[in-house]
């Protein structure tokens, strides 16, 4: 199809005609499902995988069958355990360079043949190509980051005893042993095999669950890894039902790393707490974009349709509200909605596509519930509001409510969906008391032509980060500096050295000199104050760094 086809559509919510996106420009990519994941492919990249049992992954595109796969038991999970932890002493034992070079290797092997994982992200996720490209992106400037930086976040350190020349106190990382690591769907390389960068470059073995509907991603880049050189027993993967097997990941590893819902996160860390092992987790969002009267308007609105509408919202830190100033509303309102109505939907393994398809008949189902009631309760669709099965089973057009107002399930839920709500404010006080009135602390946005003005805002907001004049910050914007959630958007973060540290243990040694100690019995009195005064001096002298 192609711009000349572009329909305007009934929102599914309201009955009236509101939508004009039209469908991608691109021509249908000549590659098909069929053509990208062959009965050779699938052979080789669930080779390995621990499971007895048989699942299948499908196309948001189309809906269509991707491939059969192999489905774990308990059993199965316990067997990769075991693997993995026979195989991490080995590889903890590899020099640090040794292991950042794989990394680095990876690096280069995720850019030459970036084309294949393309089509995998795009054929799992129903995103736009331009969306995977991102993810594609992300990780190899990860991988890049912590195969140069490795040697040094891990590097043993020296400290000085209290009295110096008595004690020599090294700090060294640890490698933590078998992390395990859990992802979602919605982002299958870069928070899968991407966020297990950090854990193997620091020595440990990892055991995946990726997403059973994304697992094909996940299990390419594990290809990658090998040939780029880490042991293959040094990363094993289990895929099946989550609540089934997640629970049993949990309850063998070492530490947990964790990306998903609040609500599956919660439940991980109780379980991890019982086992007193550690957990990092990335969770949900509900991320507010604040638009002050002194913002350069076109820009906000075009920065507000890459925060809220990239990966069709199906975004942690994407924003599902905007608070704008009520002297710049209309004007803002106005170019969003301009902007947003004109975005292409496409389902081909080509760029040209703004936005792609939710991932499933559920996520569809949320953002087509989502916007129902809140119509129904008096919301405006300014833009979209309509689901577009002419396109493919699951997409949805971005969509921008107005005159939203508690109790709507928009208001307060995450939709993780192409679907954002606007509200007027007046006050600077009353955005940040808006914006921080949810339980999540994810991501944040401030535009603002006075930056100091936006300093002062982002330090009042929760949020794990907050962009100043930006709303969607790729991740590979800020690869060195730390990113998660404040409240029940998580716990921990990844990126910078927090990603990589919490992959390890703290270890002091503390080694005494064996010289012969002052003896202190059996001296008399006067030798014992001055041999008292001597050490008080050296204390004293003593600075602590
Ligand atoms: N903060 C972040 O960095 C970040 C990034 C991406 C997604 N997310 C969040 O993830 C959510 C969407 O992902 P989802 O729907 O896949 O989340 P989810 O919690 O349903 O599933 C996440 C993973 O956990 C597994 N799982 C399910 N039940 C489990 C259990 N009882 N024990 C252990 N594992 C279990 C799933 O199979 C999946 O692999 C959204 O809330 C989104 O905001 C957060």
């Amino acid at each position: 199809m192609t711009d000349s086809q572009a329909s305007t559509t009934t929102s599914a919510a309201s009955g009236t005609r509101v939508g004009t996106n039209p469908v991608a420009a691109a021509p249908v990519g000549a590659r098909t499902a069929a053509d990208v994941v062959t009965p050779e492919v699938i052979a080789q990249l669930t080779r390995g995988v621990v499971g007895s049992g048989r699942t299948a992954n499908h196309s948001p595109f189309t809906g269509e069958k991707l491939a059969d796969l192999p489905e774990s038991a308990p059993e199965d999970v316990e067997a990769a355990f075991v693997r993995a932890r026979a195989a991490q002493p080995a590889w903890a034992a590899t020099p640090v360079r040794a292991r950042a070079a794989v990394l680095l290797r990876f690096h280069d092997l995720v850019l030459q043949r970036q084309s294949e994982v393309l089509d995998l992200i795009q054929l799992e996720t129903g995103k736009a190509r331009l969306h995977a490209h991102e993810e594609v992106q992300a990780v190899a400037v990860s991988a890049r980051h912590y195969g140069r930086r490795a040697v040094a976040y891990l590097k043993p350190k020296r400290h000085t005893g209290v009295v110096p020349t008595l004690t020599k106190v090294t700090e060294l990382r640890q490698p933590r042993g078998v992390i395990g690591q859990i992802a979602p769907w919605n982002y299958p390389l870069e928070l899968s095999v991407g966020d297990a960068l950090p854990a193997f470059v620091s020595g440990n073995a990892v055991v995946m669950k990726p997403d059973t509907e994304t697992a094909l991603t996940a299990l390419w880049a594990r290809d990658l890894l090998i040939e780029a050189g880490l042991p293959a027993e040094v990363f094993q993967v289990v895929l099946g039902v989550g609540p089934v097997i997640g629970p049993e990941v949990v309850q063998r590893a070492d530490y947990v790393s964790f990306t998903g819902s609040t609500t599956t996160g919660r439940d991980v860390a109780l379980r991890a707490a019982a086992r007193l092992v550690g957990v990092s987790l990335e969770l949900g969002g509900k991320n507010p974009m604040l638009v002050l009267e002194d913002a350069d308007v076109e820009k906000a609105a075009e920065g507000a349709v890459r925060a809220c509408f990239s990966s069709a919202g199906q975004l942690c830190i994407s924003i599902e509200r905007l608070y704008v100033h009520a002297s710049v509303a209309d004007a803002f309102v106005e170019r969003f909605a301009a902007r947003t109505k004109a975005m292409r939907l496409g389902n081909s393994l080509a760029y040209g596509a703004d936005m792609g398809s939710l991932v499933s008949g559920r996520q569809l189902e949320t953002v087509t519930q989502h916007v129902a009631e809140a119509v129904e309760k008096g919301a405006v669709v300014v833009a979209g509001g309509a689901a577009r099965p002419d396109i493919g089973p699951y997409f949805h057009e971005p969509t921008i409510l107005d005159n939203v107002q508690e109790p709507m399930a928009v208001c307060t839920q995450e939709t993780f969906g192409p679907v954002v709500s606007l509200y007027r404010f007046t006050d600077e006080d009353e955005a940040v008391t808006l914006a921080n009135a949810t339980p999540y602390g994810l991501n944040a946005s401030i535009w603002t032509k006075d930056a100091r003005r936006g300093h002062r805002i982002a330090a009042r907001l929760r949020a794990g980060t907050v962009n100043i004049n930006e709303g969607y910050a790729p991740a590979y914007g800020s690869v060195q500096s730390p990113m998660g959630g404040m409240k029940d958007s998580g716990l921990g973060r990844r990126h910078g050295s927090e990603g990589i540290l919490k992959y390890t243990e703290a270890q002091t040694v503390a080694q005494q000199r064996l010289i012969p100690l002052a003896p202190a019995f059996g001296m008399d009195d006067e030798k014992y104050a001055a041999f008292m005064s001597r050490s008080l001096k050296a204390m004293k002298a003593f600075r602590l760094r």
